[in-house]
């Protein structure tokens, strides 16, 4: 792996010379890998930007921004979007349609910030092999529309780096731990690019992103307290746009129920329901509706992946 980094670097180099780089930084594997490496390469000529769409999990912001820039040092731009995602999504619920404007509004976003900059001729990305061949997949069905940065090399006229697109997952995070990456980002569960826009059912407002926030914030509390993050492949929250009745200090409620999600995988394409024992689930779900206004409800999703998707939307 060592080689593999210190060819990839000579290579940065060779090709970027003395220009610079921007790279889109979600803080998944793919691109927090893509970004230290090039910083490797040639440092203050990367700026990364980080969109805060609004619809990141608890704490991650914070965490990102504290890895990339205190840890590592890298140039990173927070963009704070939330008002204007949050905008564009009010009264949709199409989920295809949330997909879409969320990816939309991410290139405006991502090309209003990388104008700002002087000079950019490279945009570096965290494309791995698996995309290279999904790309290539040109029949398969459109399951769902994907949330990247497709389409902006050509708008913005920019050159494209991609030293990862020979690996598989497993060898990106090899190479991330061999930059030095914590645990905590080459590890991470997959989580997807449009974020909880895609756990809300139905509209998307502050007041329910906030429900499948905490919520979520307490699941991986839990499941981390159980021991069984490093088990359970993808765990998440979803807030299902049911609302039931039910009774909190004797009086009726009628609100929302939340859905959880955990499954194992070694792939993504296939996917089995997570056996969480009895206690830890019961613990997860005393606290979520105990600490989570407007939640009365808590079901535990036992479909596999076919013919559910791992997600809902
Ligand atoms: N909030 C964000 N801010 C900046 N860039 C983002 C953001 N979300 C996604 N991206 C960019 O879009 C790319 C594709 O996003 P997607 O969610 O499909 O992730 P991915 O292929 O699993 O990659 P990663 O592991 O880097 O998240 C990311 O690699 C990153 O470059």
């Amino acid at each position: 792996m060592q080689d593999f980094i210190q060819n990839a670097i000579n290579e940065i180099r060779e090709t970027v010379g003395d220009k610079k780089v921007i790279c889109a930084l979600s803080g998944g594997v793919d691109s927090s890998v893509v970004a230290v490496l090039i910083h490797e390469a040639i440092g203050d000529q990367l700026t990364c930007i980080f969109v805060d769409h609004g619809l990141l999990r608890k704490g991650e912001v914070q965490s990102v921004m504290k890895t990339f820039r205190e840890g590592f040092d890298i140039n990173v731009i927070q963009v704070d979007a939330k008002d204007r995602f949050l905008s564009k999504l009010a009264g949709v619920t199409d989920p295809e349609e949330k997909r879409k404007i969320i990816g939309n509004e991410f290139i405006y976003v991502f090309e209003e910030e990388a104008n700002k900059l002087q000079d950019i001729e490279f945009l570096a990305q965290g494309t791995i092999y698996a995309d290279v061949v999904e790309s290539g997949a040109n029949n398969a069905k459109l399951v769902k529309s994907h949330h990247n940065v497709g389409g902006l090399p050509e708008r913005m006229n920019l050159k494209l780096i991609e030293p990862l697109k020979t690996l598989y997952k497993d060898q990106v995070r090899e190479v991330g731990k061999g930059l030095g990456l914590p645990d905590e980002i080459v590890m991470r569960q997959p989580f997807p690019g449009p974020g909880l826009g895609v756990r809300v059912i139905g509209e998307i407002t502050e007041k329910r992103l906030e429900i499948v926030r905490e919520s979520d914030a307490i699941l991986r509390e839990e499941i981390k307290e159980a021991n069984l993050d490093r088990e359970i492949w993808q765990y998440f929250t979803v807030l299902t746009n049911i609302r039931s009745v039910g009774m909190t200090d004797s009086a009726r409620t009628y609100d929302y129920t939340v859905g959880i999600r955990a499954i194992h995988s070694t792939d993504g394409m296939t996917a089995d329901w997570a056996r969480i024992p009895y206690d830890v689930l019961e613990k997860i779900s005393k606290r979520i509706v105990t600490e989570v206004p407007h939640v009365n409800r808590i079901v535990y999703d036992i479909t596999t992946k076919p013919p559910a998707t791992i997600e809902w939307e």
